[in-house]
């Protein structure tokens, strides 16, 4: 007996097409997914097998029954909003769970999720706290800015200024994300104007042990992301450097991170002043019948808040710079909604509001280039969609907002950049699923607002400044990849000239 089946179940089931296994067919399909990604490969399936395929895992690797691939947005509103109690759970790479022991937010699952959610959501969604946050972007922005004008005036003589505007809006996040959750400064971006003049890193720099550990923990991460628990368990037993090096990672963000929230618990209860960030807020943070966090749970969060936020926005904002610059007629309109708007100031949290035309942007950028691609979950009990199909407990059910965006039975010439189709008039008509670059249902992005903000405040301060000019002009589509960790990287970066205005 399933944990809940569709309101309107039909009598006849529609089966669901995909691959036999351990045919031809079912190795080809696999093939397409570790060569191309499983963007591309759900991408391919819909246009193969039609809105849903289910290929059968008859090894139950990873626990999984079979893999349902969902690719239309009746099937995943019913996944992500009318049954929903039925896909609570994210499926998540065995390292997840190893490395978290089930805590913190991204690798934690039903009520512990649900309660850390809802503590740490609340700064993220609320519009005052926000509006706070928002200052901090626009400073680090025009930092930022400051750096590139001087480094474009040195430059000027021998050609300009060409960099990777890519690896720019990472040191540009890093810093802000650092500040937001726990006044922590990074100093990533004042590092960028020494590597702009060719100069060696700042030694001061090297010694930030959080730094290290950050980057460390994502590189060792996506080596080993889809390494099986049996064998983590086995190198572990062996010693393997890989597990040594995550640990110590952990360690030291684990030991930084206490002292932080130690000095703030000691400042609290003396009655001395807090810092603006979400730490501060969530130390005061109770849920509702009065529990606060431990200081292990709330570095953890604050962990898992930093590390979802960081190269998401990041890549994004850099993708989106990328897409305005090569239209030139989508340019001219962002900047005379600029000019009209804020006509030469720093840009405030007030004025998105009055930027639809970025903020359109912003979202077909998403369309086509989602930070994360895929978002799966698991089924806990027999169900049936919309669509006729059933799905089995323990299937893992697959939804991508790459393959939705890019899909020719949705969107009209999927590949073309047309902000316009996120103008209010045009949203109206659209199926409210079939635009979901932050994910649905309650695992959706816990950032979402803070992230569209961040994305387009930064994005107005640096197109305000500047002018930037893809070094392949001819080509209008980024070619992405995405790591393992199913983050979205451009290929060899993104290098463009970059001119004061
Ligand atoms: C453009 C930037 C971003 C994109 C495209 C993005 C996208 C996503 C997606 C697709 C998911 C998985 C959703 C699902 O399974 O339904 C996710 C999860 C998450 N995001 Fe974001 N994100 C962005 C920025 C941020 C920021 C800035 C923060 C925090 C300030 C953040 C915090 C989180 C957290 C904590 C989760 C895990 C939620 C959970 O497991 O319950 N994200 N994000």
């Amino acid at each position: 007996m399933g944990l809940s089946t569709a309101p309107s179940q039909p009598k006849e089931l529609n089966p669901i097409p995909g691959p036999p296994s351990f045919s031809l067919a079912a190795l080809r399909d696999v093939s397409i997914i570790f060569s191309e990604g499983l963007h591309v490969a759900m991408l391919k399936f819909s246009e193969r097998y039609g809105p849903i395929c289910r290929f059968a895992n008859p090894a139950s690797l990873n626990g999984a029954t079979s893999w349902v691939f969902l690719n239309s947005p009746d099937n995943i509103r019913h996944v992500c909003a009318a049954n929903v109690r039925n896909y609570q759970r994210r499926y998540l790479p065995d390292i997840y769970t190893w490395v978290t022991h089930g805590k913190g937010i991204l690798g934690s699952q039903d009520e512990y999720n649900a309660r850390h959610r809802r503590l740490c959501g609340g700064p993220f969604r609320n519009s005052l706290q926000l509006q706070r946050f928002s200052s901090t972007v626009v400073e680090r922005s025009l930092h930022l800015c400051d750096i590139l004008r001087g480094a474009a005036a040195e430059a000027g003589p021998r050609g300009g200024l060409v960099t990777d505007v890519a690896n720019q809006t990472q040191r540009l996040t890093l810093d802000v994300v650092g500040l937001v959750a726990f006044s922590h400064d990074f100093r990533q971006v004042e590092q960028a104007r020494r590597d702009l003049a060719g100069a060696a890193s700042d030694p001061a720099l090297l010694q930030d042990r959080v730094l290290w550990a950050v980057n460390t923990f994502g590189e060792v991460l996506a080596q080993i992301f889809i390494t099986p628990l049996p064998l983590l368990k086995a190198l572990d037993r062996l010693g393997l450097p890989h597990l040594k090096r995550l640990d110590e990672a952990v360690t030291v963000m684990r030991a930084s991170m206490l002292d932080v929230i130690q000095e703030r618990r000691g400042a609290l209860q003396a009655g001395r002043p807090g810092r603006d960030d979400l730490l501060q807020l969530l130390l005061s943070a109770t849920d509702e019948s009065g529990v606060g966090m431990t200081d292990e749970e709330l570095w953890e969060d604050v962990h898992d808040v930093m590390g979802a936020g960081h190269e998401t926005t990041a890549t994004t904002t850099a993708a989106l710079l990328y897409c305005i610059s090569v239209h030139p007629e989508v340019r001219q309109r962002v900047e005379a909604e600029l000019e009209a708007v804020l006509g030469g100031r720093p840009p405030r949290y007030e004025d998105l509001e009055r930027m639809p035309y970025l903020q359109a942007c912003a979202k077909e950028c998403m369309r086509l280039y989602p930070a994360i691609p895929v978002f799966p979950r698991e089924a806990a009990g027999d169900d049936v969609l919309p669509s006729g199909h059933a799905v089995a407990a323990g299937d893992v059910v697959f939804m991508s907002s790459y393959a939705l965006g890019r899909s020719p039975t949705i969107w009209r010439e999927p590949l073309r950049f047309d902000p316009d189709r996120f103008s209010a008039e045009a949203e109206a008509q659209q199926h409210r699923f079939q635009w979901l670059p932050f994910g649905a249902g309650p695992r959706m992005c816990l950032g979402a607002s803070f992230a569209q903000m961040s994305v387009a405040l930064m994005a107005a301060t640096l197109l305000q400044s500047f002018r930037f000019t893809p070094l392949q002009p001819d080509s209008h589509l980024i070619p992405v990849e995405y790591d393992i960790t199913m983050n979205f990287k451009p290929s060899n970066g993104l290098r463009m000239r970059v001119e004061p205005r």
